[in-house]
């Protein structure tokens, strides 16, 4: 069965300097339309370069790359991406910042001139949503980092993507915003139904969030196991503390410590 998010055999090599460093060699994997996938692996394993695949943004040497059933052979339009960094411009407001994909992804940005006024109110709607009503009008660097998270949450879902690539945003969050946005991203996923890949090296929150967890070798990175969390949903965030669902992070952290070990 082909995924909604296909890589299949994917070799890619990085060259420059007179180096070659080799971050995937031999990574199959499928994510299926609608799915919410969470990759997981020792630093350095090749995570955010299979994000990269996955958007368009580099082409593998080898092996084949595809969404929505198309090879994928430039940037993705059809994804959103929300980074560590929310890299939020300090000269825009946050309404104005959340509104930039419609300024670049077609075929909003030929319809933001007339349909401005109704764009707006969907911005609005998808602030309300994230928990920042009523923010729309502040600059960046009036919100705190969470609140900058959250709006990052929403520029990326401005443009109604039917994939969302999530590379560490919550990383850099303290622990009770990191558990209050993973309740906003449950939500949203929920609601919007749109298929996800979220790189992270917090386990807890890849098996809170995800239908299936993906764990990567170390480098070059392949998939070495691919675990399925069953926990029905909407789950509670004080699952995170129930003994089931401790006995998965556990058997995943063995996982990554054995890959560690092997490289
Ligand atoms: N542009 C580049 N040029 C050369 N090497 C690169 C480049 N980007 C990444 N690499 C190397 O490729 C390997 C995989 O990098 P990547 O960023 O995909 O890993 P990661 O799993 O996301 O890392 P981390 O866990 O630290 O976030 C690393 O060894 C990295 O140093």
């Amino acid at each position: 069965m082909t995924g909604f998010v296909d890589l299949r055999d994917v070799q890619l090599a990085y060259s420059g300097h007179g180096t070659e460093t080799l971050a995937l060699d031999g990574l199959t994997m499928a994510v299926n339309r609608g799915e919410f996938a969470a990759v997981v692996g020792p630093s350095g394993c090749g995570k955010s370069t299979l994000m990269k695949l996955a958007t368009g943004l580099i082409r593998p040497q080898a092996g084949t790359v595809e969404v929505a059933a198309r090879e994928v052979d430039g940037p993705v339009s059809i994804a959103g991406m929300a980074f560590q960094n929310p890299s939020m411009l300090p000269w825009r407001t946050t309404l104005q910042n959340v509104m930039l994909p419609l300024e670049i992804v077609q075929p909003h940005r030929k319809r933001l001139g007339r349909e401005r006024a109704a764009y707006t109110q969907l911005a609005e709607e998808l602030l309300s949503v994230v928990g920042l009503a009523g923010f729309g009008a502040k600059y960046p660097w009036q919100l705190s980092g969470g609140m900058q998270q959250r709006a990052n949450l929403c520029r990326a879902l401005i443009h109604d993507p039917e994939l969302l690539m999530l590379d560490e945003p919550f990383g850099a969050l303290d622990a009770f915003t990191r558990e209050e946005l993973w309740q906003v991203m449950r939500d949203l996923h929920a609601e919007k139904g749109f298929t996800t890949i979220l790189v992270t090296h917090d386990l807890r929150e890849a098996v809170f969030l995800a239908d299936r967890v993906f764990v990567m070798s170390a480098r070059p990175g392949r998939i070495i196991v691919e675990h399925e969390i069953s926990f029905p949903r909407p789950r509670p965030i004080d699952l995170t503390y129930e003994a089931g669902f401790n006995d998965i992070v556990h058997e995943l952290r063995g996982h990554i410590a054995e890959a560690r070990a092997a490289a």
